[in-house]
């Protein structure tokens, strides 16, 4: 049986919210719902109907998102995406996804990325392992710094409500977006749920908390957080910082931003959620076994136009060599294509000659943002070789640092 596809209008956003709810098996709250309506472009939604009922959803956020060599690029953010439990495994989410991916091309856009909620889901459909997090949690008690940590007796700190120094997170944020790539730009919507601190936000945490790192010339960092007071059987302070984003324009704020979430009084854990894998914290801490951390994925990509999504990014050594992309749901990139890089910029034609290596185009996506995965998928014999040393070539040109992460669901 075959399904009707198309954009949803407005009057339609309660029964999108009711699939997600439906397929999620979750009861969004209405101030969520609304919030999540303002982030919506609902020219770039898609739902599925059986008849006149909707069944499937799914949605694109338009992001600039950082890639390497510190440039953004157009990115469809893919999110929202579910099927109803009476519809499964009858193909909608595949007719989404293929629609999806030819609107995006349509759009100009050479790169869609999302958040897988199953790591198992979106391989099929071309995109890749991008980026990774490490989830930390940190005993205070031992968290001192190396000797030689940054300091810069000209900062100093500023407690703040977040709405109130909004402009300053905002400004701050736009200014280190671009140094890692898989980090996006965020609107106005993006950034009320951000800084969003209704009970559904709050989680039980407590309300949202802001410190600055500033000197004369203006803020430098700032890190935002709940606290969850404690205190143990033996009536000793056991509370738990829980991290929700530290952003800092050079070493000496970031330094003095963690070191002021850690020597918070009454806190015996800090928690973050999502870091990158690189986080400079792990160097900083003088005993870095204390950082207790667990690994995630983190960003799936997809080459939406393996041609301009390679000539849109920088590459960390020149490289020359014939790729060959197999790829059965975006034919258009199926075939061999000769990537030639340098530090003057990167070209990508389609030829006929013999290529150096023959890869899935989802080894390509979750190489794209320097993560480096090409060794590894070619050590599990997930790539084909035809030159030695190919894939180490393009491997070594492709990976980045610092390590991609976008550091926000989406
Ligand atoms: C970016 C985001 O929004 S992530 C959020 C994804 N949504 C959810 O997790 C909500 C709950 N789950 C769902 O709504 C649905 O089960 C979906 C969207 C994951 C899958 O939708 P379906 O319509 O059932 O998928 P569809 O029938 O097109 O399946 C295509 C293929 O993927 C496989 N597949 C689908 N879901 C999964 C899964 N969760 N794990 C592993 N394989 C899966 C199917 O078995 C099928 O394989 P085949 O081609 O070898 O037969």
């Amino acid at each position: 049986m075959s399904f009707s596809i198309r954009p949803i209008a407005e009057s339609e956003w309660s029964a999108y919210v009711r699939v997600l709810d439906e397929g999620f098996g979750w009861t969004t709250p209405p101030g969520l719902a609304e919030r999540f309506k303002s982030e919506t472009e609902f020219d770039r939604t898609l739902a599925v109907f059986d008849g006149d009922v909707m069944i499937g959803t799914t949605g694109v956020l338009s992001f600039g998102m950082a890639v390497p060599g510190g440039t953004t690029r157009p990115v469809a953010g893919v999110t929202a995406v579910s099927v109803l439990p009476s519809h499964r495994r009858r193909g909608v989410l595949s007719q989404m996804m293929r629609r999806q991916l030819a609107d995006v091309r349509e759009r100009g856009e050479a790169v869609a990325a999302l958040y897988a909620s199953e790591s198992a889901i979106y391989g099929r459909f071309g995109y890749g392992r991008a980026a990774s997090e490490l989830s930390f949690r940190i005993g205070t008690r031992a968290s001192a710094f190396v000797a030689g940590a940054p300091s810069d007796p000209s900062l100093r700190l500023r407690i703040a409500r977040p709405a109130d120094v909004r402009a300053d997170l905002e400004r701050l944020f736009a200014s280190v977006v671009t140094a890692r790539p898989g980090r996006y730009g965020r609107n106005a919507a993006l950034w009320d749920g951000t800084l969003g601190d209704e009970e559904f936000d709050q989680r039980g945490l407590g309300s949202l908390r802001c410190v600055l790192a500033e000197d004369d010339r203006g803020v430098r960092g700032y890190a935002l957080f709940r606290v969850k007071t404690a205190w143990d059987d033996n009536g000793m302070p056991d509370g738990e910082l829980h991290l929700r984003e530290l952003e800092a324009a050079d070493p000496a704020a970031y330094a003095l931003l963690w070191r002021n979430v850690l020597d918070r009084d009454l806190v015996s854990t800090v928690r973050a959620g999502s870091r990158p894998v690189d986080d400079p914290l792990q160097a900083l801490l003088a005993d870095p076994r204390q950082l207790r951390a667990t690994w995630g994925d983190e960003l799936w990509v997809r080459l939406v136009e393996v041609d301009r999504a390679l000539t849109g990014r920088a590459y960390a050594a020149p490289v020359d060599l014939v790729i060959e992309v197999e790829d059965d749901v975006c034919p258009w990139n199926a075939g061999r294509w000769r990537l030639t890089a340098d530090a003057a910029g990167a070209e990508c034609k389609q030829v006929e000659d013999e290529p150096d290596l023959t890869v899935p185009v989802a080894a390509l996506g979750s190489a794209y943002l320097g993560d480096g995965q090409l060794g590894p998928l070619l050590a599990a014999g997930l790539l084909r070789e035809h030159n030695p040393g190919a894939v180490r070539a393009l491997a070594t040109a492709m990976s980045w640092s610092p390590k991609p992460w976008a550091g926000r669901v989406f």
